[in-house]
């Protein structure tokens, strides 16, 4: 009997093992026709049966947005707003560099919690990261963070209405606050693709140059800076006025004269991040204006050497001349080498055209972020074309020029903590009739030795300009000489010009005496 019973169990679990096999062998097969799967099925079904009997309601706050483009801004904003709690709360932190690198800022850890009273009301915000395989080439494996929020059904109201701006305000404060000011520059758009990429790089910001830093005429300088501080708080009249919230800066003169340091001086006083734009790299209008969608509000985008980064007055007539001689050779067979070699500089030729820049400038995209300052740097004002520089567009033209004797001031007091000295009245008598720049000045002024010797590098400064004076003189002796050689030469062939007309003219007199003769 016994031995029945167990022969029949083990047939029993012989069958249910060979069905569960057969099932489980069937499902394998169906499962590919199959479009829902079960298992989330249950899973969703599962949840839909908590929400409807939970009384808490959760928000996800995502790092990046769908086109995982950006960073969500209120997501930088939230991680901002929550670090004076979690440095109290949370039991892991991450750790960042504060603003000037002196500070460290301590945030909350991925998979941490923390609660929060907000008027009468308690919130549970907790960080969340989640790997994703690398299905695409644009998801790479990546970690996806999110915040968040959770809260009784009740407060929902309270939430929408003040909870969320609340928060994101006091963040982007905080943000503020303790976000150092960065330098960045743009990469070729080779580096714009995938989930890695990098449209702007950047660096921490530490120029140390500040206006008191600055050598140029002090009521120039109070007017540049009164137009910037004015400019920072003008939210409101520009709003009114219906203009976009920026302003251009054209800064010109020669090299040396302090355009670039103007440019962190301005940054510095403003507090605002800088975008260095290197137009050679950038191919077309398009990736232009991407470059700018990725500029965030409160900065400063700059184009060094406007005049060298693009030939863009330069472009078109290179462009006519390139059609006339394509013109003249039509018909001609092109050989395979000069055919590459167009292809190759076709890539490589930025295609920005002074219109695509214009439109960079003051177009409708210009408007996006706010609160910009567009700096043109040139070494040759006459050479850009007046549209690109017409007021309006660059509201502020500034000459930055050669070093007078308020700038030799300001860097005397910087470089050797000097406001007067018998050597000064020489100095001063040198500037005025020599054109050195402030780069020239300051490289004298600085001390060579460890130990400053003020006397030392006035003097070295003065035959400095004693020499640039000689050199001016000599090079304007000869320009003198050559200009009057070359009326010489001119008034030289005028003469002879004129005798040869002369000649001419007698000989068809004479001709014309012979033929008269002949006629009688
Ligand atoms: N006006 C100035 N005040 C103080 N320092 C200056 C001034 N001009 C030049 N310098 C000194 O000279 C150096 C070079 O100046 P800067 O790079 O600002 O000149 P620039 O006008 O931008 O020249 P470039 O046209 O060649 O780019 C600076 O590092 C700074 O030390
Ligand atoms: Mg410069």
């Amino acid at each position: 009997m016994e031995i029945k019973e167990m022969m029949m169990t083990g047939k029993l679990w012989t069958s249910l093992g060979s069905t569960a096999a057969a099932l489980m062998v069937g499902w394998a097969m169906f499962q590919p026709f199959c479009p829902v799967d079960p298992g989330d099925y249950l899973k969703k079904c599962g949840n839909k049966l908590v929400t409807f009997f939970s009384p808490y309601i959760e928000i996800k706050f995502s790092e990046y947005t769908a086109d995982r483009f950006k960073r969500s801004e209120v997501f930088s904003a939230i991680e901002a707003y929550l670090m004076s709690n979690s440095s109290k709360q949370a039991k892991r932190l991450k750790a960042d560099a504060g603003k000037n690198s002196r500070t460290v800022v301590l945030s909350m850890d991925d998979q941490e919690e923390i609660t929060e009273e907000f008027q009468g009301a308690t919130f549970w915000w907790s960080s969340t990261v989640s790997h994703t395989p690398k299905f695409s080439y644009f998801s790479a494996s990546d970690e996806k963070r999110y915040y968040i929020l959770t809260f009784h059904k009740r407060y929902r109201n309270l939430v929408t209405d003040s909870y969320l701006n609340h928060v994101i305000e006091e963040g982007k404060a905080v943000g503020v606050r303790n976000q150092q000011r960065k330098l960045y520059t743009n990469n070729s758009s080779d580096n714009w693709h995938g989930y890695k990429k990098t449209i702007w790089s950047h660096v921490v910001f530490e120029h140390p140059s500040t206006f008191q830093t600055l050598a140029m005429d002090p009521k120039k300088k109070n007017e540049i800076m009164e137009d910037l501080i004015t400019f920072k708080r003008s939210k409101d009249y520009y709003k009114k006025i219906g203009k976009a919230w920026k302003r251009g800066y054209l800064l010109y003169g020669p090299p040396g004269t302090g355009k670039s340091s103007m440019i962190a001086a301005i940054a510095n006083l403003l507090d605002y991040d800088v975008y260095d734009l290197e137009l050679t790299i950038v191919k077309n209008n398009t990736e232009l204006r991407k470059l700018l969608i990725e500029t965030s509000s409160k900065s400063i985008i700059v184009i060094e050497d406007i005049d060298c980064s693009l030939d863009l007055t330069g472009q078109r007539k290179k462009n006519k001349k390139k059609k006339e001689k394509d013109e003249k050779k039509e018909g001609e067979p092109k050989p395979d080498e000069i055919k590459e070699e167009e292809e190759k500089s076709k890539d490589t030729e930025s295609k920005v055209t002074l219109s695509g820049l214009l439109n960079f400038i003051d177009g409708l995209w210009s408007a996006i972020g706010g609160e910009k300052l567009i700096i043109f740097t040139t070494n040759y004002v006459d050479q850009l074309d007046p549209a690109l520089i017409r007021r309006g567009r660059m509201d502020k033209h500034i000459e930055m020029s050669y070093c007078n004797y308020e700038g030799f001031k300001v860097l005397a007091k910087n470089y050797l903590d000097l406001e007067s000295d018998p050597l000064f009245d020489t100095i001063h008598g040198l500037l005025k009739d020599t054109e050195i720049t402030p780069a020239d000045v300051a490289e004298n002024l600085m001390s060579k030795a460890f130990e400053v010797n003020s006397k030392e590098c006035l003097e070295a400064l003065i035959s400095a300009l004693q020499e640039t004076k000689e050199k001016a003189r000599l090079k304007a002796e000869e320009e003198a000489i050559a200009a009057a050689t070359k009326e010489g030469e001119a008034s030289t062939s005028t003469k002879e010009a004129a005798k040869e007309t002369e000649e001419k003219e007698s000989l068809t007199r004479s001709k014309d005496k012979e033929a008269e003769s002949d006629l009688v």
